[in-house]
């Protein structure tokens, strides 16, 4: 479901003489549908560069990323949010909303914009509230003012409203106590039995252990300096 093929990265700082940092080279792995890969490696080895390159969010130097049918390191914009809308969720740490819309709306969104009626998205969005113990009456609420472990249960919510193909989960389970951590895992679990193809980073050593078929280390692909 999701290839990724000889890939490189390197950033340029404009703002520093176009000093050019290359972060990453030959990155090559696959994800199966009902697998989930971690991707571990120490602070810097280029985890989150990764994710944001799978996600579209950063251009690749050169290589590929095939999910679903779709080339990520040479897509159209266009392609892109398709290949989001219906094919590749994304669970990051923090919630980005736009202010005013309800907390079940948020939740729902993922579902109407793939064809889904309201009632069948209410629905969904309803026992995934309810599972991760939002209480109800701030269903009704923008989750702009909730806590941070809110927020996050909120996002892990409309990560899995929809059937996404492909999911991305960066630290899902990062400041969540004992209950609802074990929902989240549950959640991943069920996702993988349904068939997705999932790459994660879990600080959660445990939680890795459990929900991840296999892991990559990420500084496999970071550059050897020059010496
Ligand atoms: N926007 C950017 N501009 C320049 N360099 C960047 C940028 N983003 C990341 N880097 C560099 O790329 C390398 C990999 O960073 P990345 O954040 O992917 O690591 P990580 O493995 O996710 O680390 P951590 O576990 O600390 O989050 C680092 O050396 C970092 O300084």
């Amino acid at each position: 479901m999701i290839q990724v093929e000889n890939l490189s990265k390197s950033f340029t700082l404009h703002n520093q003489g176009g000093t050019v940092i290359p972060v990453m080279e030959g990155a090559a792995f696959d994800v199966a549908r009902g697998e989930c890969v971690g991707l571990i490696g120490a602070s810097g080895a280029g985890k989150s560069t990764l994710m944001r390159m799978l996600y579209g969010n950063y251009l690749a130097a050169s290589g590929h990323i095939r999910i679903g049918g779709v080339d990520v390191a040479t897509a159209q914009p266009r392609e892109i949010l398709a290949l989001r809308r219906e094919t590749l969720g994304y669970v990051s740490q923090f919630l980005r909303v736009v202010p005013r819309v309800s907390t079940l709306d948020v939740v729902a969104e993922p579902l109407l914009r793939t064809g889904h009626d309201r009632a069948t998205a209410e629905a969904r969005a309803r026992e995934l509230l309810a599972r991760l113990n939002i209480p109800e009456r701030l269903w009704g609420l923008s989750p702009t003012t909730f806590s941070g472990g809110e927020q996050q249960r909120v996002n892990i919510a409309r990560g899995f409203s929809y059937d996404y193909p492909a999911l991305l989960l960066d630290e899902p389970t990062a400041s969540l106590d004992v209950t609802n951590r074990e929902v989240v895992l549950s959640l991943i679990e069920e996702a993988k039995a349904r068939g997705a193809a999932i790459v994660g980073i879990f600080h959660d050593e445990a939680a890795r252990d459990r929900v991840c078929d296999r892991v990559i280390d990420a500084a496999a692909f970071t550059p050897k300096a020059d010496t």
